[in-house]
């Protein structure tokens, strides 16, 4: 809105050159108006678009690019819907930003990978780097939102707004939720108040913070929570509200692709060392355990977790819990050991910490446990 402002107070300013320009030609005898509307217009074009924000959207498939041949019977294609299409299906966009759209994969985010990671983080960087875009928003599936968010906040090297968004309804449904949601993102993109918060997910009116958010909700359109940090902020009514200050967490380079291999092994009832055994004999380079309760769980598979510590192996206890935090040192001797508590991470961001970890040479359990508690 205040971009509308802006660019009427510019007409009005440009309207009050134009007939000072006449003014004065007519007190001189030329007839200069022209040439002094023609100095003036392009002048004008170039200001109104320099005031927009830059906002790269980069797609990468999703329920957001979702489309099914039947309105009701709940089943899609997901990622079917192209970059361009997407942007040019919500009204008013180009009211708040400049926009300029990219595809960078068109999948489900079941299906993402360390490849598609290491290209959407080396896209967003190029494009801080060279002054391509102000902020970037990413149209992304709800299933691994979470976990790519989390990476990014990670592996940029930027205090520019990153947004992520995505959907839990088709593009095609009846109520779509995606529209609604890709308005708000670049609203949150483009906002002052974004700078140097980090990379976060906007759904369904909320702001998130990349650590603290995960889907809840296997298919309600409010899915999106921070358990364990709560919300950054809201978009209300077209306000984008921060109910938090701004902070932003630890940075790691970007590594190669394919990640090193770190397990999620869940703990469960009558729970025997097998599935911990497989992990070490399949070369893990890390194994974090989604643990019950606090993170606990067998004597068994305990017994097999300090093995595969003593092996260099690096173990991270989270929980199967949805919310909460795993302490050091409470029913497990973390100490003695060599354990990670997880803290306020769940066992799927707990593994993209301890990957990037160890890709940067950090398995030592000690500095794995002060990059846990660091940024949270
Ligand atoms: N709502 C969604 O986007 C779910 C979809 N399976 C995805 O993650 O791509």
């Amino acid at each position: 809105m205040s971009i509308t402002i802006q660019s009427s107070s510019f007409r009005q300013f440009f309207t009050q050159k134009l007939l000072a320009a006449a003014m004065v030609s007519l007190l001189t005898g030329f007839i200069a108006v022209a040439p002094a509307y023609a100095q003036e217009k392009p002048m004008s074009t170039t200001n109104q678009q320099a005031a927009l924000p830059r906002v790269l959207l980069l797609a990468t498939g999703g329920t957001i690019a979702g489309s099914a041949d039947n309105r009701g019977s709940g089943a899609y294609n997901s990622g079917a819907i192209g970059a361009q299409q997407l942007v040019s299906s919500v009204a008013g966009l180009g009211d708040l930003a400049s926009l300029s759209a990219e595809q960078i994969a068109s999948i489900g985010s079941q299906d993402m990978s360390d490849d598609i990671w290491r290209k959407l983080a080396s896209r967003i960087q190029k494009a801080f780097d060279q002054g391509e875009a102000d902020a970037v928003v990413i149209t992304h599936g709800t299933d691994t939102m979470e976990e790519t968010a989390f990476f990014l906040s990670l592996v940029l090297k930027t205090d520019k707004p990153v947004v992520l968004v995505g959907s839990m309804r088709p593009a095609t449904a009846l109520g779509a939720d995606g529209p609604a949601n890709i308005y708000e993102a670049v609203q949150v993109a483009v906002d002052k108040e974004s700078k140097g918060r980090g990379v976060m997910v906007v759904m369904n009116d909320q702001i998130d913070s990349a650590r603290g958010v995960t889907k809840t909700h296997s298919t309600s359109v409010q899915t999106m929570q921070s358990p364990n940090l709560g919300s950054e902020g809201y978009v209300d009514l077209g306000h984008v509200r921060f109910v938090k200050p701004a902070a932003q967490g630890q940075f790691l380079k970007l590594p190669e692709a394919p990640l090193p291999r770190v397990e999620i092994i869940y703990s469960h009832s009558n729970m025997d060392a097998l599935q911990i055994e497989h992990a070490m004999a399949d070369k893990a380079k890390g194994i974090v355990l989604a643990g019950m309760g606090d993170g606990n769980t067998s004597k068994a598979a305990l017994a097999a977790l300090e093995k595969a510590a003593a092996q260099g192996i690096v173990v991270v206890r989270s929980t199967r819990v949805s919310k909460g935090y795993v302490n050091r040192n409470v029913e497990v001797d973390d100490s003695k050991s060599g354990f990670i508590a997880s803290m306020d991470l769940n066992p799927q961001k707990a593994r993209v910490l301890t990957q990037l970890l160890i890709a940067n040479g950090v398995t030592d359990p000690q500095k794995v446990q002060e990059a846990f508690l660091n940024g949270h």
